[in-house]
């Protein structure tokens, strides 16, 4: 019962946000619309009913005339549903498309949001897949949330409606065995009623181990899907290092968890469709046993006896929603689990940026970007480098260097801000602006321009911008391919990617231009010429490298170390030895 609570009340956190919306006039008035047009289906279910006894006993007494009214009746009753039923889906699928689209938008804000993708990827797998979460889950939870809730409470309705004429229907064909009346007031609502908890409770029996096994499904799939994307991403190095059988024994073995666990699947459904097929078979027949020795001692007529069946049919179908709803039920309750994970984790990475404990970046008036007792830790606490009292001055080239593994690029992370495990702070400027160029930048699939211009708006620059700051880096062929389509990380070398990555920084125009080995892959003359063309196109902008080489000594003012200081690494200005 507990956990039925606890659910619910993470459906509701999940689903409420939408319905407190902007769009919360549509999205009330289209779930109104919905459940008044279910309700308007059971009304139409009780005519139906109705309509049995009547024309059932037409053709018992084979009265011609009420056979062919109750036939246009009949028609005028199915035109009505057919209406009710394709408005009632249509509206579902509106409200479907309209909800997702504001789960999956307030989803995309609070992952791609101040770097909480990447921190949520650091604090462990407590949200993996996110793709598969957004994309995948977003729409599940929409259209399983509305199809259980809806036929949950038709279930509920219909059972008012259908106990009340099958309590009736008891009163008008009493039980009737060996020849004597048995008076239980409403003998077929007890029927029913047992009828269904009996066959509920071995539902659950049977079909409990498919909660687990469904989860676990959805997991392994998208554990194999992952790693067939990154085997497409590296396709180069697997191809180079001749590295298919491996990679094929690793997909195999995914592939094979897959299998193993469908296996698990098709046997617990196996039971469970035997089971509730049987059940279903059973249902059609159990009210005929029932009224049939009322029927044969003459105390109902063929039409009550049909409709006490069809009636009987509603309560029994209603009472079975468990039964029938079981296996959605079952990824149902998954999709929820995996969307609380989700949006916990976001939570938790919105939390990290409100703690007093943790590394910050402040702003002050300064000349330029300071440290101030500023520890560095790995996610999992350990020390890693720290800077106190030193200096990133503004207007002085400086180049860091130090041991591999010493924490460079993640003191670069500390800077922009991204990595928050640690204390102390980072003071930068007021209103300078900071500009980070790796090794391996990053290009958006599309056209080349706004793979440059990124990650400002295609059309921050003019054509005219673009082709210069492309042919300056030493690109001029791609600088007449600005409205070119690709996929520019794959079809271009990492130092042409180098080049490309500092003609953004040329467009850009930062006050910090940190360069993490970003022209490690040139030769040297060509990350000599890079170095002039940033001293001469951006005399405003201050570069801090990362680098090993020492001919980049020349292109700096001011050399900083990352030195080791008892269990971990320190950065420390260096007094360049004359040469
Ligand atoms: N997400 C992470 N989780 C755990 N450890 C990490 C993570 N990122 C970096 N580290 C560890 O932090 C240490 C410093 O890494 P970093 O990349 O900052 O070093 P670096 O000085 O830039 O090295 P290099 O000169 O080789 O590029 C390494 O030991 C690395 O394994």
């Amino acid at each position: 019962m507990n956990n039925i609570r606890s659910t619910l009340a993470t459906v509701w956190r999940i689903a409420a946000p939408y319905f407190r919306s902007d769009d919360k006039w549509m999205a009330w008035g289209l779930l109104s619309a919905v459940i008044a047009i279910e309700l308007a289906v059971v009304g139409l279910m009780v005519l139906f009913n109705r309509w049995n006894n009547v024309f059932y006993n037409a053709l018992q007494e084979k009265n011609f005339d009420v056979f062919t009214y109750q036939i246009g009746y009949f028609c005028v009753l199915a035109a009505i549903f057919i209406a009710l039923k394709v408005y009632q889906l249509y509206l579902n699928q509106w409200l479907q498309i309209r909800w997702r689209r504001f789960m999956t938008e307030r989803y995309l804000g609070g992952w791609l949001h101040d770097a909480r993708h990447y921190q949520m990827q650091l604090l462990g797998d407590a949200a993996d897949n996110p793709d598969q979460r957004i994309a995948e889950d977003t729409q599940l939870f929409v259209e399983r949330t509305l199809a259980l809730g809806v036929g949950l409470l038709s279930s509920i309705v219909t059972l008012a409606s259908f106990v009340v004429i099958l309590w009736g229907l008891s009163e008008a064909a009493p039980l009737h065995v060996f020849g004597r009346d048995i008076p239980i007031p409403g003998y077929l609502v007890w029927g029913a009623l047992i009828y269904a908890i009996v066959g509920t409770w071995l539902t659950h029996l049977i079909g409990r181990p498919l909660v687990g096994l469904n989860f676990q499904q959805q997991r392994f799939e998208a554990d194999f899907r992952f790693n067939l994307v990154r085997a497409r991403e590296n396709s180069e190095q697997i191809a180079l290092l001749r590295g298919e059988p491996a990679e094929r024994e690793r997909l195999a073995l995914r592939f094979a968890r897959v299998v193993e666990n469908w296996l698990g699947i098709m046997t617990r459904t196996k039971k469970l469709t035997a089971f509730t097929a049987s059940y279903s078979q059973a249902s059609i027949i159990f009210p005929y046993v029932l009224v049939a020795p009322a029927y044969f001692a003459g105390k109902v007529q063929l039409g009550g006896m049909m409709q006490t069946a069809s009636a009987f049919g509603s309560v029994q179908d209603a009472l079975s929603f468990f039964i029938t709803a079981y296996r959605t039920l079952a990824e149902w309750q998954a999709v929820v689990a995996r969307l609380d994970g989700f949006e916990r984790s976001i939570e938790t990475v919105t939390a990290l940026a409100a703690e007093a404990d943790l590394v910050h970046v402040a702003t002050a008036e300064s000349s330029g970007i300071a440290f101030n007792k500023l520890a560095v830790n790995l996610p999992d606490g350990t020390p890693l480098v720290s800077a106190d009292g030193v200096q990133l001055r503004g207007n002085q080239r400086t180049l860091i260097t130090g041991p591999s593994g010493s924490g460079k690029s993640t003191l670069f992370r500390a800077i922009a801000g991204i990595w928050p495990f640690g204390s102390g702070k980072v003071v930068v400027p007021t209103g300078a602006t900071l500009m980070m160029l790796p090794q391996r930048p990053y290009f958006p699939v599309g056209p080349l321009d706004a793979a440059v211009s990124y990650p400002a708006e295609t059309g921050s620059f003019t054509a005219a911008q673009l082709s210069e700051a492309i042919s300056a880096v030493g690109l001029p062929a791609l600088a007449a391919r600005l409205e070119e389509h690709g996929h520019w990380n794959r079809m271009l070398s990492l130092g042409e990617q180098q080049r490309l990555g500092l003609a953004r920084a040329l467009l850009h125009k930062p006050d910090y231009l940190f360069l993490d080995e970003a022209t490690a892959s040139l030769d040297e003359p060509s990350e000599a010429a890079l170095y002039r063309l940033l001293q001469e196109r951006l005399p405003g902008t201050t570069p801090v490298s990362i680098g090993h080489r020492s001919t980049l000594n020349a292109f700096h003012q001011h050399d900083m170390t990352v030195a080791r200081d008892g269990n971990h690494f320190a950065l420390q200005d260096q007094v360049r030895l004359p040469a």
